[in-house]
């Protein structure tokens, strides 16, 4: 039992998975490496295989967030010889990457899951653009995992051009490691190689033609990989499978992510503004611990903006930030509950049809 777990340790598992799983005696855990419409390609300690998901499930959970999607961890039976699992069940999630469409909630959708952090790539040369980093930080941040940016394409841009958006970055008080990059000198490539740990989840989100997949091409062996795919699946045909969580050479865990233009912050110059990395560590100063930072005694964020420390704008910012995040909340807890009357009236409809 215990080595296992310690094989899956390599796929990211951890005792906070290990401390909520409830799969039963005869399930075994799995990692969800790739999602191919009804079918899922997972992985555990024997190598990739293929599963489905159980009719139960699929009756119960309607969500397109409840599904399994790339990173997540599951419970699945799966009989020995067996090379096709069914998944019972889909573990609590440590993190999420979410896509919020805009306007209405509804239908968010998992883009990845259990990141440890997601790297923010913008590129130096047209795509740098502040309000919309603040934008990807909140979501990650709001998703639960580590935020990270990296500035592309340094090859071509003007020392000064990348020293004056490294400036701005750092006025909006991220605390986010910086990296920058070209994946044509291949300058900084080593640094982030370094920040990739083994056991980690990774996932590069960011503009259309900023140099991911050039960058993740350079992390791995593509070749080997995508033979690798074919072999796992066992069908030639079945070469391209969107978001796979990959396993490079060092032991961290990426998720390729070819589709990350529906993130949906595409042109989003609407941006909020920022400041909260700062504002989040002086608010753990506050008299009180739900201190809303709006006139309460002993605020050291309105203090701070006293003495002049931060702007009030980007305290104000904040605020406005941190409502519309609770909003979110809101009206995610409201789909629930919608979720479940709903479920009550197709219940009562189904007892209506048997009483006639
Ligand atoms: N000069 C320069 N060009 C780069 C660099 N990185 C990528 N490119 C080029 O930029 C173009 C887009 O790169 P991709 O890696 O496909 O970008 P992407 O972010 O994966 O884009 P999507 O797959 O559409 O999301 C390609 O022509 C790359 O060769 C870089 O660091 N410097
Ligand atoms: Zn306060």
């Amino acid at each position: 039992m215990k080595d296992r777990l310690c094989e899956l340790n390599g796929l990211g598992w951890t005792d906070w998975f290990e401390q909520r799983t409830e799969c039963k005696p005869t399930e075994t855990i799995a990692r969800v490496a790739a999602v191919d419409r009804d079918q899922l390609l997972l992985v555990d300690q024997t190598g990739p295989f293929r599963a489905k998901l159980a009719g139960r499930y699929l009756h119960r959970h309607h969500l397109s967030h409840e599904l399994p999607c790339v990173g997540d961890w599951v419970c699945l039976e799966r009989q020995p010889g067996d090379d096709f699992g069914v998944v019972q069940a889909v573990l609590e999630r440590r993190t999420s990457l979410r896509r919020k469409s805009a306007g209405n909630a509804i239908d968010d959708q998992m883009i990845a899951a259990n990141v440890d952090s997601v790297v923010i790539v913008q590129s130096c040369h047209f795509d740098f653009n502040l309000k919309r980093l603040e934008r990807y930080l909140v979501m990650v941040m709001e998703g639960g995992a580590d935020p990270c940016i990296l500035l592309t394409k340094t090859d071509l841009v003007d020392p000064a051009v990348l020293a004056a958006q490294l400036a701005e970055i750092d006025s909006i008080g991220v605390m986010a490691p910086i990296l920058t990059l070209s994946n044509v000198t291949r300058e900084g490539l080593e640094d982030l190689k370094q920040l990739l740990a083994p056991g980690k989840t990774y996932c590069f989100v960011g503009s259309s033609g900023v140099g991911k997949s050039t960058l993740i091409n350079h992390l791995v062996d593509r070749d080997r990989l995508e033979t690798g795919t074919v072999s796992a699946t066992g069908e030639g045909r079945h070469t391209t499978v969107r978001r796979e969580l990959i396993r490079l050479e060092g032991g961290a865990l990426v998720i390729d992510n070819p589709g990350m233009r529906e993130f949906g912050i595409v042109g989003a110059d609407d941006g909020i503004g920022a400041g909260y990395a700062e504002i989040t560590a002086l608010a753990s100063s506050c008299r009180y611990r739900d201190c809303g930072h709006t006139g309460e005694p002993g605020c050291a964020v309105l203090g701070a903006v006293h003495s002049g420390e931060i702007s009030r704008e980007h305290v104000e910012n904040y605020l406005k930030l941190r409502e519309e995040s609770d909003f979110y909340q809101m009206s995610h807890a409201e789909r629930r509950k919608k979720d479940r009357e709903f479920g009550r009236y197709i219940k009562s409809a189904k007892t209506d049809l048997k009483d006639r």
